[in-house]
């Protein structure tokens, strides 16, 4: 099993999350709160209350997790694929594999990544929604002490599948559309490309941008649902299970619910998404 596609998937993993971490802390807040009356409010509430340290909540522990996550997301897919058509990376450009393999694989990689991520997921997002400001003398304490401490915590009071809340939401945002995600990257990236030939870094940057843009237009709904679910248990349960998380976000606030926090996904999308496949196809050239 070729490894180079799980190594060059962690590194650019981790390039993408740090620039789009900040746009994230905003979408997680203003998805599960309601005191904040839109991105800009949003922003300056967290920089006044928070300073800059505010937008990084939480980002120590996906860096690493994020990581893995990419990793094996890059990796299942590449084997996959492998699989599917028999052809190597290196070969892809020669052979192009068709759009049904690669949205196969694409997806096969979203489901494996999804239940790696879902802990490390319903970490971050608790720990991006504690709005108490950091070392303040007189401040009250944040119910979780950082991404250990978190965990431990879940452990103890609702047990490992405590962990793994909003999962099945996970799974549904993440397998389509990545098999979504990985299909707009290689038809953007053929449209643009002479055949035969690799794309340059301008064509690689604008289809993985695109690529993200489009899988989180469309992972949106289901994001808003995973993000509640998650937050569900802190204080005691509010819903059943996702189907009723779903039925009454909906009785209570309208269609719109399902779409908070698109303008921010896709705004984190570009560059995430861009700076994960430059430096992957860069990593990867450079072991050929
Ligand atoms: C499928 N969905 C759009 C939800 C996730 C796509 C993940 C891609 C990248 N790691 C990122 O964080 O943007």
């Amino acid at each position: 099993m070729p490894v180079e596609e799980f190594v060059a998937g962690w590194i650019s993993g981790a390039v993408g999350l740090v620039l789009g971490h900040p746009f994230d802390t905003i979408k997680v807040r203003l998805q599960t709160q309601n005191t904040y009356q839109g991105i800009v409010d949003c922003i300056l509430k967290t920089y006044r209350h928070e300073s800059v340290l505010g937008f990084f909540k939480g980002m120590s522990f996906p860096i690493a997790s994020v990581a893995l996550v990419n990793s094996v997301l890059f990796g299942v897919y590449s084997n996959t694929l492998l699989a599917l058509t028999a052809t190597s990376h290196q070969e892809r450009r020669a052979q192009p594999p068709s759009y049904t393999n690669i949205f196969i694989a694409g997806c096969t990689g979203g489901l494996l990544q999804a239940y790696c991520l879902a802990p490390f997921d319903l970490i971050k997002v608790r720990l991006q929604n504690q709005t108490e400001p950091r070392m303040q003398i007189g401040s009250s304490e944040p119910r979780y002490r950082g991404p250990v401490h978190c965990a431990a915590s879940i452990l103890r009071e609702e047990g490992p599948q405590g962990l793994f809340r909003g999962s099945w939401a996970l799974v549904l945002r993440d397998t389509p559309t990545l098999g979504m995600y990985f299909v707009t990257y290689e038809g953007l990236c053929r449209q643009y490309t002479p055949e035969g030939q690799n794309p340059s870094s301008a064509t690689v940057l604008v289809a993985g941008g695109f690529a993200g843009i489009a899988s989180w237009i469309t992972a949106t709904p289901f994001d808003v649902i995973k993000s509640r679910m998650q937050m569900d248990g802190l204080k005691g349960r509010k819903y059943r299970g996702m189907l009723d998380c779903m039925a009454s976000s909906f009785q209570q606030e309208g269609i719109g619910v399902f779409f908070k926090g698109m303008t921010l996904n896709s705004a984190r999308a570009f560059p995430v998404n861009a700076a994960t496949f430059l430096s992957y196809e860069y990593l990867l050239s450079l072991w050929r």
